[in-house]
Parts: C-alpha cells; sequence; structure tokens
C-alpha cells in the first residue's frame, strides 16, 4: 500500500526500512517482500508518479527536470573545468525516484565494468559471469507492436522477457535514423553494432538505442516492481517522508548499531514535528548518490573535516563518505541543417505540439510515444592519444567516450532559438578520471548538499572531450549526411583543438549520472564506505543499495546497473538474515 501521511502508519517497527522509492529500493521493497512474513516500509521524500503526463510520456521525459515539482532542483556548485559555470543537477523526487526522471536509455555496460568491480571489491559475485543471471529476473523486453521490422536493430537470444522492467526499441522514426545508419557503412571508424546494451560484452560502434518504455509509456521502478508489489500486506510505501536521520541504538563496543530512522514532513520543509520507526533486521538507504551521502553525513557517519565544521559528532568515521563522486560530462554539439524535417518546428509551435500531445493522449502513437533519442553508439579513443595516457577504462573493450544521436535542438541548458532547424550529435565521456564530492553545508536536511562533480579537472578529460568532438565531426562529414547538414553551429564550428576546448568548458553539463560517493571496497580494506556485502564499514544494520556504491561509473547509461545492483543486494539481504 502506499501512504501519504506518516498518521497513516499502523506500526513503527518493521523488518527492515528502505530509504528512497528509487530505481533501487524499489526493486528491494519488491523482492524483499516475496516473503509474507517480512514487512517493508519505505520512506520516501518526493510524491507519487501517477497521472503525471511528463513523466508517463516518453518523449516528454526531459521536462520532468530541471526546476519542477518532480525534481530535487540541485545546483552544482561552480565548476572550475567549466569556465565557473553552474548548473542544474536533476534528481528524481517522485516514486520510482530518477528511473521516474530520466531518459530511459538502458544497458548494462560492459562486462569488464563489472569485473573490475568484482576485483576491486575483491567480491567474485560482482564479475559479469555471475551478474549476467540477473538479467532474467530484471528486463522483460517486448517488442514494438506496431508491425515495424526490428530484427537487425537487437539480439533476440541476448535479452529476457520474463523480468519486471519493460524495455523496448524506437516506435517512431527520426527522419536521421537511416542516415545514422548509413554511415556505418559509409565509415570503417563507427561499425554497426546490433545490440548496444552490453548484454554481448560490446557496446563499442552505433545502434539502437533500448529504452524503458513500452506501448508509448514510461515504464520505471514504481511502474514495475512496485506495481507488481504493491497490494502485498507486508509492505508499506510512504511518500511525502523526508529521512532526515539515523539514530544509532545504544553503543555497542566496536560497530554501532543504526536501526532507527528519523523523518520529517517532507511538504513542510521543517524538521518538526519528526517521526521515528525501527528496522528490526535493518535499514537500507537507497537515497542516491546524491541523498544517501547528506543522509551519512547527517547522521555523523563521514570524514571528521567535513563534520566538524557543523557540530556533528563523529559517530562513525568513514572518511571517504560523499567523496570520490564520478559523473559523465555531456556535451551538446549542434549543427544547423538543411529543410524542415527536424523536429525543431513543431518544438516551437504550441499547435502542433499541443497536437501531437493530444495524439499521444488518444492512441499512444507518434512521436511523443517514442524516446527522444533512437540512435547511440560508444567509441574508444585512437591509439595515439591514448598512448598519452594510462587507460582508466575498465578494460580494452570498454568505450571512452558516447555519441547520441537526436533529430533536433538538444541542449540541456540553452534554449531552442525561435528559428533554425539542428540535429544535435551530443558526446558524453564515459570513462572520466575527475573526482568530486557531496558535502553537507547545513545540519538542517531540507538545506541542499554542495554538489561538487568537479567536470573536465584532468587532462584526459578535456581531452577526450575534444576528441569526442573532432570524431563526430568525422562523423558528420559523411556522405549520408552531404544534404542535411550544413554547417556546425556556433562554438562547435572552430577547428583547433585549443577552440574546440573552450566549446567544451563552455558547453558541457552532465549526463545526470553521479556514482561512487559511498564507494565499495574489500572487506579488509581501510577505504571505501561499504563491504562488498554493502554492509556499512563500522556499523550493524545499516546496509547502502544504490548508485552511490559503484566504485566507478559504468561506461554505460546506468539505470540498468543499478536495477540488477538491487537484485544481487536482495540476494544477499536475504541470505543474511
Ligand atoms: C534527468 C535524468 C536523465 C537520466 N537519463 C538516464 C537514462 O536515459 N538512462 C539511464 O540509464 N540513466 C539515466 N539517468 C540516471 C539514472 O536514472 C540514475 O542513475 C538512477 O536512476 C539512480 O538510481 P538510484 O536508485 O541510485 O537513485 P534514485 O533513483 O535517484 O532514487 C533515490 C530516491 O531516494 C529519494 N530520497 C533521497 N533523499 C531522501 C531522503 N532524505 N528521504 C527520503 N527519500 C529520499 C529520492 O527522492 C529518490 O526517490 C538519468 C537521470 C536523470 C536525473
Amino acid at each position: 500500500v502506499t501512504l501519504t501521511d506518516a498518521s497513516q502508519l499502523t506500526s513503527t517497527t518493521y523488518d527492515y526500512v528502505i530509504v528512497g522509492a528509487g530505481n533501487a529500493g524499489l526493486v528491494l521493497a519488491n523482492r524483499l517482500t516475496e516473503d509474507a512474513n517480512t514487512t517493508v516500509l519505505v520512506l520516501e521524500a518526493g510524491v507519487s508518479d501517477e497521472n503525471v503526463i511528463p513523466v508517463i510520456a516518453p518523449f516528454l521525459g526531459p521536462s520532468v527536470t530541471p526546476d519542477t515539482p518532480w525534481d530535487w532542483n540541485y545546483t552544482t556548485t561552480a565548476q572550475p573545468g567549466l569556465d565557473n559555470r553552474t548548473y542544474p543537477y536533476p534528481r528524481g523526487r517522485l516514486l520510482g525516484g530518477s528511473s521516474s526522471a530520466n531518459y530511459m536509455i538502458h544497458q548494462y555496460g560492459t562486462n569488464e565494468d563489472w569485473d573490475r568491480m568484482a576485483n576491486v571489491s575483491a567480491d567474485a559475485g560482482w564479475a559479469w559471469s555471475n551478474m549476467k543471471q540477473y538479467i532474467e529476473r530484471h528486463e522483460k523486453f517486448i517488442l514494438p507492436t506496431n508491425g515495424q521490422n526490428v530484427s537487425s536493430e537487437y539480439i533476440a537470444s541476448l535479452h529476457s522477457y520474463t523480468g519486471e522492467l519493460d524495455v523496448s526499441l524506437p516506435v517512431w522514426t527520426q527522419a536521421t535514423d537511416a542516415r545514422v545508419v548509413a554511415t556505418t557503412q559509409q565509415l570503417a571508424e563507427f561499425p554497426y553494432n546490433q545490440d548496444i546494451s552490453g548484454i554481448n560484452n560490446d557496446m563499442l560502434g552505433i545502434g539502437w538505442a533500448q529504452s524503458s518504455m513500452v506501448n508509448g509509456t514510461r515504464a520505471s521502478s514504481s511502474t514495475s516492481y512496485l506495481a507488481s508489489a504493491n497490494d502485498r500486506p507486508n509492505l508499506t510505501v510512504l511518500i511525502n517522508a523526508m529521512v532526515t536521520k539515523l539514530l544509532p541504538i545504544g553503543t555497542p563496543a566496536g560497530v554501532r548499531s543504526f536501526r532507527n530512522v528519523q523523518f520529517s514532513d517532507a511538504r513542510t520543509f521543517s524538521v518538526t514535528p519528526s517521526f521515528q520507526v525501527q528496522a528490526t533486521k535493518e535499514v537500507i538507504l537507497a537515497a542516491g548518490a546524491v541523498g544517501t551521502p547528506q543522509i551519512l553525513q547527517l547522521s555523523g557517519i563521514g570524514a571528521s573535516e567535513d563534520l566538524a565544521p557543523l557540530d556533528i559528532p563523529v559517530l562513525v568515521n568513514s572518511p571517504q563518505v560523499g567523496k570520490n563522486l564520478q559523473d559523465h560530462p555531456l556535451l551538446p554539439n549542434i549543427f544547423n541543417v538543411a529543410g524542415n524535417s527536424s523536429l525543431d518546428h513543431i518544438l516551437r509551435d504550441p499547435a502542433q505540439l499541443g497536437a501531437a500531445i493530444a495524439q499521444w493522449e488518444t492512441n499512444r502513437t507518434g512521436f511523443i510515444s517514442n524516446n527522444v533519442v533512437n540512435n547511440i553508439g560508444f567509441a574508444r579513443l585512437n591509439s595515439t592519444v591514448l598512448e598519452q595516457f594510462t587507460d582508466p577504462a575498465a578494460g580494452p573493450t570498454t568505450p571512452h567516450f558516447e555519441i547520441i544521436f537526436a533529430n533536433f535542438w538538444l541542449d540541456p541548458i540553452v534554449t531552442l532559438p525561435s528559428n533554425g532547424s539542428y540535429l544535435t550529435i551530443l558526446t558524453a565521456l564515459v570513462t572520466p578520471t575527475s573526482r568530486g564530492s557531496i558535502t553537507i553545508q547545513s545540519t538542517n536536511p531540507f538545506v541542499a548538499p554542495l554538489i561538487n562533480p568537479n567536470m573536465l579537472d584532468t587532462l584526459f578529460d578535456i581531452t577526450t572531450m575534444v576528441e569526442s568532438v573532432k570524431a563526430i565531426k568525422r562523423f558528420a562529414a559523411a556522405p549520408a549526411w552531404g544534404d542535411y547538414i550544413t554547417s556546425a553551429f556556433g562554438s562547435l564550428a572552430g577547428t583547433s583543438d585549443a577552440a574546440l576546448e573552450e566549446h567544451a568548458r563552455q558547453h558541457t553539463t552532465t549526463v545526470f549520472h553521479p556514482t561512487s560517493t559511498a564507494s565499495m571496497a574489500a572487506q579488509d580494506a581501510l577505504d571505501g564506505v561499504v563491504n562488498p556485502d554493502l554492509t556499512v564499514k563500522g556499523t550493524s544494520g545499516l546496509r547502502i543499495v544504490d548508485l552511490s556504491v559503484f566504485p566507478f561509473v559504468p561506461s554505460c547509461h546506468p539505470m540498468g546497473p543499478v536495477y540488477i545492483l538491487a537484485e544481487r543486494a536482495a540476494d544477499l539481504i536475504k541470505a543474511a538474515s
């Protein structure tokens, strides 16, 4: 059952209390309540996702954030690597968390991404050979129902058709899709990849985006994992519940037990009145890469240099809490194009856009029923550039950068100009070496923490961004684009490395993939925030299950990795109980 007010709770004690009804939290809510004797309470600060059109309609996904009631509406600190700019840092604040607010591209990463996590944590259970089994439980691959032939857009034998989350292929053709595919035949540098999910251990090349959607509707952890478990009497989800602190029970020698959770009504933006619930087995933090370190620090679990200025007693000295933040930098590269086949003229005309939304509301067809992106690709740096660096990729088949195609103006920061037609070829750095931090700046949980992704801080990162721009310029020079692209827009027109570096520093923001702020390390390692079984070092009764535990950001869109991480975490938690 989903409740909206703390007064509706019928108990203050549950076997498990999960903090955050997000991407990972709702996987656990489902799996842990499969046993009818296990009681679970999920506390979610955000609101319901029910009947929220921008959340449901795939193409409207980018309007769910920033600066909305469904977003935490964070802003970064000034970024020295980005000409000291700040920019919005969206995180879903509703049922489903960021899986209800994201752009729905669904992948798993490379086998090397997972094998590195196994090596770093000294737990072979995180290796791809073990993790791939969770795809069967997680994924429900569904072919588009509009009759189009998609046999060349995915590899049928790789996928699962029996899991919880609907995953599908594009249902509406962007006018440039054929040109993207034709380029893969014209330029050897950009081969065609028939299945870009990573399940075949290969994300290199250009292919068709797989998305968490079906029949013109978003699929999130809420519409899948929660929907199929919400009528279980042993599951309670409370929205509007802002967790403000974890409280230790007693002071047992050695480790402290954090089984008490304090929360308040998120609608009041006040810590009073405050409520408390207790977990008899475990508290599980699934508040995401920003929320989780914030709650730890508010609870006195963190680095003393972060807690001392706020007079927060250090209950568990855990120096890496909030450190190591990694994220994928995203750079919109925009071209002017000929004719009217880009979507821009529809997107800037309220009447045409309104008609498209009405069509979607009537029968779930048209471009609103489709994701904003149909084609994505991944590539490695060429060896001449790479040999200047220690390769930060998880292995030799893991990409360094991503290429994303949209047949319209897609810049998260700069709004569509009042005229012109555009093609956007975004590039994203998927093996960044810059590391940033999340640090609370107040003991008031309603004050956002300082978010410093430290974008483009290293020579490798800026060099790779520049190389990615050069690569898409080569892509755009293929014969397939001869009668379409007319010129590079704005600072993309620069030709020298220095000019492209300035283009990158001026326009880069984020693909919204923060990770690693409560990093996993080996059981006996002194660094790291969690053990390989995701229990928090130096505590008992406390685990973290969300993207913050990945020691390295996966080289892909990370929602798939979060889902299967949570599937394995559920197994670990059940085994420990
Ligand atoms: C705009 C956007 C676009 C993206 N696009 C893609 C994409 O196309 N493909 C992809 O793979 N990934 C994408 N991502 C990233 C992906 O969605 C996230 O990395 C992933 O969902 C994170 O999962 P999580 O479980 O770690 O956290 P979340 O899903 O963010 O869950 C955390 C939950 O905890 C709640 N919470 C936080 N603090 C508290 C508190 N104090 N008390 C109570 N509740 C709290 C939050 O409200 C939220 O519901 C995107 C993300 C965004 C924001």
